[in-house]
C-alpha cells in the first residue's frame, strides 16, 4: 500500500506505466482546481483524528461505528450510485468540527498536494463548505482554513468557497456574505463554487448570488449535469449565470456543449470520481474524449482523494496508459492537458 492508500483505476493505470513515464507525469507543472477539503483529507490524519475523538467524551457516533467507516474508506468504499456517496461525509464532519481538527486536517490536504519530494502538483485551489457547528461559526471555519492556505505562496494555492445545494438560501447568503467580506479584507478567497448533492435545490435560486459574486470579481465554478437526472433546462440556467468554469459536465446535451464550447468554459474533470460513482461507465466513452478532440479546454482532478483512493498523479496515469487502463493519450498530449489546468486557475481566467 502506498502512503496515498490509492486503488481502483487510477492506481491500475499508474502501476502499468514505465518508470520513465511516472517521471514524465511528475515533472509536468499542473493545477488541481477540483479537490474538496473534507473529501481531501488523508487517512493517516482522519484515523489520527478518530484516535482523539473517540478517547474525548460526548461522542456522536460510538467508538465502533466510526472505526468500522474508517476501515471502509481503508479498504475502499462501495458505491452503487451517485447518492451513496453523500452518506460518508458526516463521519467525517464530526472529526472536523472544531478550528483546531480542521486547521489540522486542512494542513494535512495542503502537504499531501502540494509538499514533499514528490508534490501532486504546482497549485492547488482548495474548495469547501463551511460549516455551523457548536464549536464555530462559518466564518471561523473559512479563517481557520484561509490562515493554512494562506501558509502558501500565491502562486501555490487559493481557496474556493462552496455553496452547498441542500442547505437553503439563508445559509448560501450567510456563506457568500462571508466570502464578499473576507474578499474586500484582502483574504485569498479566489471564487465560489456549486456543489452538495446533484438532485436537491432549485438552481435558480442560485442566480442572485452568483451574479453578485461576479460582481465582486469571484470566481465562478458550477457542478453542472452530474447525473443523468440534472434536466437541460436546469444545466442551461446554470450556464446562463457565466460560470468562469464547470465540475464535472457530464451529462451536458448538444445546445449545452454549444454554449460552453463558443464561450471556451474550461471543465474539470475527475475521472476516478466519475467511474467509482458509475456517472461514467468507462474510459472510452468518458466525456473527456469529445473535448479533448475538439482541443476544448479541460483540467484533470481528484475531486475527493479520500473515498475515491485516488492522488493527482494516478489521475493523469489514466490519462496515458494504453486502453483499457487509460486514455491511451501521447505524452505531448498530456503536456498539453497539462498547460490547459494552468491556463484554468481562476486567477488566470479572471484576468483575460
Ligand atoms: C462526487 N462529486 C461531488 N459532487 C458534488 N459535491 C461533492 C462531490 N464531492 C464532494 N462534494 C461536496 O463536498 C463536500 C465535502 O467537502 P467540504 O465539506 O466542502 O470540504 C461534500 O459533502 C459535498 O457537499
Amino acid at each position: 500500500m502506498t502512503i496515498d492508500n490509492i486503488h481502483g483505476p487510477a492506481k491500475a493505470a499508474l502501476d502499468s506505466l514505465a518508470k520513465g513515464q511516472v517521471a514524465f507525469l511528475q515533472s509536468l507543472p499542473k493545477a488541481e482546481l477540483h479537490a474538496h477539503l473534507n473529501g481531501s483529507i488523508p487517512i493517516s490524519t482522519l484515523e489520527e483524528l478518530a484516535r482523539e475523538y473517540i478517547a474525548s467524551s460526548g461522542s456522536k457516533f460510538s467508538s465502533g461505528d466510526m472505526l468500522e467507516t474508517i476501515e471502509n474508506f481503508k479498504a475502499g468504499v462501495k458505491l452503487e450510485k451517485i447518492a451513496d456517496f453523500f452518506s460518508l461525509f458526516p463521519v467525517i464532519y464530526t472529526l472536523t468540527s472544531n478550528p483546531d481538527a480542521l486547521r489540522r486536517a486542512t494542513r494535512a490536504v495542503l502537504n499531501r498536494f502540494l509538499d514533499g519530494d514528490e508534490p501532486q502538483c504546482t497549485y492547488l485551489e482548495l474548495r469547501t463548505g463551511p460549516r455551523k457547528t457548536d464549536k464555530m461559526s462559518r466564518e471561523e471555519y473559512i479563517r481557520a482554513v484561509l490562515d493554512e492556505v494562506e501558509r502558501y505562496d500565491e502562486d501555490r494555492a487559493g481557496l474556493i468557497i462552496t455553496l452547498d445545494r441542500p442547505t437553503g438560501p439563508d445559509n448560501w447568503k450567510e456563506i457568500l456574505d462571508i466570502a464578499l467580506k473576507l474578499k474586500r479584507e484582502g483574504r485569498r478567497v479566489l471564487g465560489v463554487d456549486l456543489a452538495g448533492d446533484p438532485l436537491k435545490a432549485d438552481v435558480e435560486d442560485f442566480r442572485a448570488f452568483f451574479a453578485q459574486a461576479k460582481e465582486a470579481s469571484l470566481g465562478v465554478t458550477l457542478h453542472i449535469a452530474e447525473t443523468p437526472d440534472n434536466s437541460s433546462e436546469e444545466t442551461l440556467k446554470l450556464l446562463s449565470y457565466q460560470p468562469d468554469r464547470l465540475g464535472h459536465a457530464t451529462f451536458l446535451d448538444e445546445k449545452a456543449i454549444k454554449i460552453v464550447t463558443e464561450e471556451n468554459t474550461p471543465i474539470e474533470i475527475c475521472l476516478s470520481s466519475n467511474l467509482l460513482c458509475k456517472t461514467a461507465t468507462d474510459l472510452e466513452t468518458h466525456h473527456i474524449r469529445q473535448y479533448l478532440r475538439c482541443d476544448h479546454p479541460v483540467a484533470i482532478c481528484t475531486d475527493d482523494t479520500l473515498p475515491f483512493r485516488t492522488n493527482l498523479l494516478a489521475e493523469y496515469a489514466l490519462l496515458l496508459a494504453a486502453p483499457p487502463l487509460g486514455l491511451g493519450l501521447s505524452e505531448d498530449e498530456v503536456r498539453k492537458v497539462a498547460e490547459m489546468s494552468m491556463n484554468s486557475r481562476l486567477k488566470v481566467l479572471l484576468k483575460q
